[in-house]
């Protein structure tokens, strides 16, 4: 299996005064793994880091082959790398969900057309197309979650990066969920809480000890 990333030593800088150090880890080609700890340990600021939005004070990561520390390196990576954000509002734009999930087919080249098809099929495999003419603000919380699930996918990433995607999830929208990341076939780091979600997604676990 080939590994996508790797990280040992890592250390991240996390305000003037705090380092947050991390467990060496890789992720490989078809694995999901699951990023569980306390609450503050910094599954969140590892998940950012990959993409060069928490400073790396020290130690090694490799991501697709290549040594990445400098902004310069991590640019490119923002879109292959695709990340849900925990709270869906730091990446829901609008106006309407579906002009939001194909703000990104068109940020790279596509055309509004092709994007708005390919919006409308990613929103279609979610079972949210009711919801493409909605403005983004008058979506509930799970909607907001599953949409924002639906801009990233729409951007074709190779590695998802999700933080506590079943947050605010009823049971049948988890289903939804589960089963969509499943079919996806895609590599994933999972931040989660939910032991559920843990255990039917899981390949292995990154436990970031107290
Ligand atoms: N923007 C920031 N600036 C400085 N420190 C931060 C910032 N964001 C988070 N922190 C701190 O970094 C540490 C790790 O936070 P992080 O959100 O990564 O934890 P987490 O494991 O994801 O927590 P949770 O399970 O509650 O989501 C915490 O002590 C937090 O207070």
């Amino acid at each position: 299996m080939s590994v996508l990333i790797e990280a040992s030593g890592l250390r991240l800088a996390r305000g003037p005064q705090r380092q947050l150090a991390l467990p060496d880890f890789a992720l490989h080609e078809g694995e999901r793994l699951c990023l569980v700890g306390p609450s503050g340990r910094g599954k969140t600021s590892l998940l950012h880091a990959l993409l060069g939005f928490v400073p790396l004070q020290s130690g090694s990561l490799q991501v697709f082959g290549r040594a990445r520390s400098r902004e310069a390196d991590f640019v490119p990576l923002r879109g292959p790398l695709g990340l849900l954000f925990q709270d869906p509002v730091d990446q829901l734009f609008g106006p309407t969900v579906a002009d939001d999930v194909a703000f990104g087919p068109r940020n790279m080249g596509q055309d509004s057309a092709q994007a708005g098809q390919l919006a409308l099929r990613t929103l279609a495999a979610l079972q949210l197309e009711h919801l493409a003419e909605r403005p983004v603000q008058q979506l509930s919380g799970g909607e907001q979650r599953l949409v924002a699930l639906a801009g990233v996918l729409a951007m074709s990433p190779r590695v998802l990066l999700l933080d506590e995607p079943s947050n605010g999830l009823d049971e049948a929208s988890c289903e939804r969920l589960f089963a969509c990341l499943l079919d996806t076939g895609l590599p994933m780091l999972i931040a989660s809480h939910d032991q559920t979600l843990v255990q039917r997604l899981g390949t292995r676990i990154l436990t970031l000890p107290a």
